[in-house]
């Protein structure tokens, strides 16, 4: 038998090289399938447990490189992280406040969730750590979320232009509460806020304008913590947080990943004659826009058999191809969906009418610039589309010619957004690296391929 640790290594290997792959039309895609674990919750459980006394256990785990990189920095950090068996991992967790001084830089990899969700944890930490990334990592902003943590009493030096990566940032000795408006709606804001707040003594508020998925929140009550949400206005939220609580190590059951299943799901619905049942899908409200849009375009998702476990709810999807038409998509949609927009987009190329996808200027400050990236990858496939502005236009005509060569610029969910149009184009559609699916999906090809896809 493989030891854990060896098998671990195995995982995180990825290549150095590119790996183009091509997407070819295929026959009805058919059969039952659980895409990975959720890539927010599966974070949010490795550094709750690593805030925590005691053990906790999470099954279903997302092994991606993304979460991989967060298991090594909770590691690196002083918290006791061990795959136990596929999937299954135990995290002993050093206690709110108690971060040991890395010895060697925090390296996230392409991952934003991972990064900003630890330069909270360790903001209310007395140690400094060095953060960085990949080059995607290093180009997105992250004073958005030191700005808060200065508040608090951290600090930062060495840093990056522009406030990017890499940069050494020094937890506060004393972190001082305080009440935060977030400048957008992000989790990863309010999340690195709140978990800063927990080493600060009394009460420490978020308030966002636009409610975001709320897995720290739900995560953070079912470890033990005192934590209130309440509505702000018409579509956000208050959220309290007690300071210093004791959190307690706890079962975790991570669901199957919404975002990852959009992209079968995308290809069910074009590809004539599919019929493919999704298992363990949360479908926590904060994160279901997309489903919500593709059945206002006519798509047949039927869900079945609701449960729910640690606040967060699960369902069994039913998808079968389906004639789609052009919709408007509104704005305050955008939280609950905005990591879709992408796969939503090639389901609007594949629809009959205009689709219309409003206020999406956060898509330009994710791994790559997804509103131009989106816009390439349909402009070369024949497909027409403008960006107007933060909104997204994409006139459907029923099919999609293909032939194109799409730039994945280092983003999985271009990669697998591509793969997917290939599925159902005139001609194959091509992406030039699909190094980076491993990030949030590493068994994507495989299990299209087993529903049916042809990826050569
Ligand atoms: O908190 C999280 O787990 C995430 C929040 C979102 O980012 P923002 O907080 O920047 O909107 C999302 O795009 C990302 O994939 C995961
Ligand atoms: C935006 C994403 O992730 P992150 O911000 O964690 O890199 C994503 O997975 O689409």
């Amino acid at each position: 038998m493989i030891p854990a640790a060896a098998r671990e290594d195995t995982i995180l290997a990825h290549s150095d090289t590119p790996t183009p792959l091509e997407s070819r039309a295929c026959g009805p895609l058919a059969g039952k399938v659980r895409v990975p674990g959720d890539k927010s919750i599966s974070h949010r459980a490795l550094i709750l447990g690593a805030l925590s006394v005691g053990e906790t256990r999470i099954s279903g785990l997302l092994e991606g490189e993304d979460v991989l990189n967060t298991a090594k920095s909770m590691r690196a950090l002083g918290a006791r992280v061990e795959r136990t068996a596929p999937f299954t991992w135990s995290v002993a967790g050093v206690g709110v406040g108690g971060f040991a001084q890395p010895a060697a830089p925090l390296d996230f990899g392409n991952s934003g969730t991972g990064c900003r969700l630890v330069m909270g944890a360790v903001a209310g930490c007395p140690i400094a750590a060095i953060f960085d990334g990949d080059a995607s990592l290093r180009s997105r902003p992250m004073r958005r979320i030191l700005d808060p943590l200065e508040l608090m009493g951290a600090r930062t030096s060495d840093i990056g232009e522009g406030g990017r990566l890499p940069l050494t940032l020094h937890g506060a000795r004393y972190p001082v509460p305080i009440v935060y408006k977030t400048p957008v709606a992000s989790a990863q804001i309010k999340s690195a806020v709140l978990l800063a707040g927990l080493s600060a003594p009394g009460i420490t508020t978020v308030i966002e304008q636009e409610a975001s998925r709320d897995h720290t929140e739900l995560m953070l009550k079912h470890f033990g913590a005192e934590i209130s949400s309440e509505n702000e206005g018409s579509h956000g939220r208050r959220i309290s947080l007690n300071g210093e609580p004791e959190l307690h190590g706890a079962g975790v059951v991570v669901p199957a990943d919404p975002s990852s299943a959009s992209f079968p799901i995308v290809a069910a619905l074009i590809v004539e004659g599919s019929d493919v049942v999704f298992s363990d899908v949360m479908t926590n409200p904060l994160r279901t826009g997309l489903f919500t849009t593709l059945r206002e375009m006519g798509a047949s998702i039927e869900e079945s058999g609701v449960r729910g476990d640690a606040g967060e709810p699960m369902a069994q999807l039913r998808v079968r191809a389906s004639k789609l038409k052009g919709v408007e998509v509104p704005p305050e949609r955008a939280p609950s969906m905005i990591d879709e927009y992408l796969v939503l987009a090639v389901a609007a190329a594949f629809a009959e009418g205009t689709t219309i996808m409003r206020g999406l200027q956060e898509l330009r400050v994710k791994e790559s610039d997804r509103l131009e990236a989106t816009a390439d990858m349909l402009r070369v496939n024949g497909v027409k589309v403008e960006v107007s502005g933060d909104d997204l236009i994409v006139e459907g005509r029923g099919h999609v010619p293909g032939g194109g060569l799409v730039a994945t610029h280092m983003d999985h969910r271009i990669a697998m957004s591509a793969l997917v149009m290939g599925c159902a184009s005139d001609r194959p559609v091509k992406v030039d690296d699909t190094a980076f699916i491993a990030t949030s999906f590493p068994d994507f090809i495989p299990m299209m391929r087993a529903l049916g896809a042809d990826f050569a």
